[in-house]
């Protein structure tokens, strides 16, 4: 996003202010979220035929699920790898993952295997749906090793709302994050994303309002 066009970063709390705005009104931010994922991903993924989803335990991990129902319907093929059942809490990502099997798809919870002759075709592009502003404690397992072996795999990633393992408003890691090619933020960037730092984990940065005034 060229920085002329950049809009100012908000903290977590303005952007969950905001997200909860457009909840009340009834507005499909998790929708817009996946569709405007899934259109940056066909446009920086070039050719893109094989797509895995990394689906966490929150709405993050609903955001990938429903980013890949649209990569799906553009023809594209997507493995979804979900290492724990969405909180409790998180509807939106329970309903996307409801929504993700009544499309007839499935989910495993490990990565498939990447070295050995037999291993699948790598691919095309990792979309990382682990974590996103709801990232509160320390990486832990199976989470922090997943991260290094796609990190270790070079597989390009686009990070959804912010690389997995970093906060949000400050960029302190909490753990490895994920280093992505791309990231995508939602609603409005968060500091981390201005933080020149940050840059190594989150590389090129974009924003999808969700049709939010922030
Ligand atoms: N609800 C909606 O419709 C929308 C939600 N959005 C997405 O929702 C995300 C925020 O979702 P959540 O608040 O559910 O949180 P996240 O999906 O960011 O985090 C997932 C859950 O993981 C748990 N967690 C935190 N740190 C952990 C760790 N180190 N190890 C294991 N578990 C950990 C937390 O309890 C949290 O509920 C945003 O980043 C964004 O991607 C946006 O797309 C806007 C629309
Ligand atoms: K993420």
């Amino acid at each position: 996003m060229d920085p002329a066009r950049r809009p100012h970063p908000l903290s977590l709390s303005e952007i969950r202010a905001l997200e909860k705005q457009g909840l009340d009104q009834g507005l499909p931010l998790m929708s817009r979220a996946g569709q405007c994922a899934a259109g940056l991903a066909l446009r920086y993924c070039q050719p893109c035929h094989d797509v895995w989803l990394l689906v966490g335990p929150g709405n993050n991990g609903g955001d990938a699920l429903t980013a890949g129902a649209h990569l799906l319907n553009a023809g594209l093929t997507v493995t979804a790898i979900m290492p724990a059942e969405p909180a409790a809490q998180a509807n939106d990502a329970r309903n996307a993952l409801k929504q993700w099997s009544r499309i007839g798809q499935s989910t495993q919870t490990t990565l498939p295997r990447m070295d050995g002759d037999n291993a699948p075709k790598r691919p095309d592009l990792v979309i990382d749906g682990l974590f996103g502003i709801g990232l509160n404690k320390q990486l832990g397992q199976p989470w922090q090793t997943m991260i290094d072996d796609i990190n270790e795999s070079g597989i390009p990633v686009l990070s959804l709302d912010i690389p997995s393992g970093m906060m949000a408003d400050t960029g302190q890691c909490l753990g490895r994050p994920v280093r992505a090619r791309w990231t995508v933020a939602f609603i409005a960037p968060s500091y981390a994303l201005y933080d020149s730092a940050s840059r190594e984990f989150t590389g090129e940065w974009d924003v999808c309002t969700l049709g939010l005034q922030a």
